[in-house]
């Protein structure tokens, strides 16, 4: 094995980069690498797919479109087309990624997993190993978002289950599910919007809800809510908005405890600050989860051959899991900072 690695090592290519290195070819990346190309610098996307936007164009279901206005989403420099409407399908958005790309002559180099990136303090140059390279720049500019990789919770007895389990990064559609019993792990935006369109195929979803969480109506008499938020707090301090969207939100959506979706005790915007947990905007799941075509679960115990156990008891069979468990960054592991150079930034 260790003359391997020597072989290996010896094989690497090594490449100097003339300006920063932008690790991931995301809406972050491209919007860093334009802005950077605006003020004359070059710079180099390293990716590791074959595509920009990645998490757009191959991780994501066929019905998802932004639940932000667009306004929000737009990245600097090149407005959205006008045509485009206020909630931009998923395949508008990548459209929009892609001519934003063309404009700024952004040409990121594809399938290179950044799997090393060091900065070396005796030349003063960051390190950064891919699968077949060595990269040597001044500057690295990480662009891997917080979406890199799918969580995959231990749930226990869930290698016991005969049915297929998928994570929501590989679902695209209800379609061909009809009539299936589906047990939807998670009711994060994801989850919800899963369950309404396996509702939308006519499968049976059953979502799992183990914890608290905030459901915000999308929009309120066609304005957003994000939108009015964003508004209230140029004047407002943040708890005092919060409790006003807290009062939006039960004037349209009503009482969701008795749904079995409790509210966290923390507003949803502080909460978003402390935590990073995103508040659910509801574009339906809501209205489906009243009518009882989405079934609300307590947390799993247990998973089986066939189905579940709950906390509270209940047991069911299941033709499929799917697992709306959110997704995690993956910098920790390849980034190598120590604490001082952290804090010297
Ligand atoms: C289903 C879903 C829907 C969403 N909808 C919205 C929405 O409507 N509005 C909104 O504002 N946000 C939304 N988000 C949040 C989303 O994270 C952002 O919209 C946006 O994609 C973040 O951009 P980014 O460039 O930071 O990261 P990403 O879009 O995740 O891009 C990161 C890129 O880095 C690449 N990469 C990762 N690791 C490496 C590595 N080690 N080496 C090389 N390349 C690497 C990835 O392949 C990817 O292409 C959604 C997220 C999900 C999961
Ligand atoms: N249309 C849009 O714009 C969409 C946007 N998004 C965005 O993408 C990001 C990721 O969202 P999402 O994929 O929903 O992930 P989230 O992290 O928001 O939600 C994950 C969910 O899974 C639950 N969970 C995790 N582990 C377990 C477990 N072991 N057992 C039971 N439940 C578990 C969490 O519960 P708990 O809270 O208890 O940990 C939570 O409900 C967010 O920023 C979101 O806003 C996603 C979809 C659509
Ligand atoms: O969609 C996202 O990623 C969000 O962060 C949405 C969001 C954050 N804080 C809010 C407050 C009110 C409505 C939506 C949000």
């Amino acid at each position: 094995m260790g003359s391997c690695k020597k072989e290996c090592r010896s094989q690497v290519k090594l490449l100097w980069v003339h300006g920063p290195i932008i690790v991931g070819a995301g809406p972050s990346g491209l919007a860093v690498a334009a802005c950077l190309k605006e003020n004359g610098v070059p710079s180099l996307i390293l990716e590791r797919t074959d595509c920009i936007a990645s998490l757009w164009q191959q991780k994501s279901y066929n019905c998802l479109k932004l639940h932000l206005p667009k306004q929000f989403c737009e990245l600097p420099l090149l407005k959205f087309p006008e045509n485009f409407p206020k909630y931009p399908t998923k395949q508008q958005f990548v459209s929009y990624m892609e001519s934003y790309a063309k404009y700024f002559s952004i040409r990121p180099k594809f399938n290179q997993v950044v799997q090393r990136a060091e900065f070396d303090s005796v030349s003063g140059f960051w390190r950064i190993q891919t699968q077949n390279f060595q990269y040597l720049s001044r500057w690295l500019i990480v662009a891997t978002g917080e979406n890199a990789e799918p969580v995959i919770p231990k749930i226990q007895g869930i290698e016991k289950f005969q049915g297929p389990v998928m994570h929501t990064s590989v679902y695209k559609s209800g379609s061909g599910l009809k009539n299936q019993r589906i047990l939807v792990v998670g009711c994060g935006n994801s989850g919800m919007e899963v369950s309404l369109d396996l509702c939308r195929h006519q499968a049976i979803p059953h979502m799992v809800v183990r914890n608290s969480v905030h459901i915000l109506p999308r929009e309120t008499f066609g304005i957003s809510t994000f939108a009015i938020a964003m508004a209230l707090l140029k004047w407002f301090p943040l708890r005092l908005v919060d409790k006003f969207l807290l009062l939006l939100a039960k004037f349209t959506l009503g009482n969701t405890d008795k749904l079995g979706l409790r509210r966290p005790k923390t507003g949803p915007i502080e909460l978003k600050n402390a935590t990073g947990k995103t508040p659910v905007l509801d574009v339906g799941a809501l209205s489906r989860i009243k009518f009882g075509k989405i079934k609300v679960m307590e947390g799993v115990k247990e998973i089986t051959r066939n189905g579940a156990k709950f906390m509270d008891g209940q047991e069911k069979e299941f033709d499929s899991i799917i697992l709306a468990t959110g997704y995690k960054s993956n910098v920790p592991s390849w980034l190598k900072v120590c604490m001082l150079f952290e804090l010297e930034f």
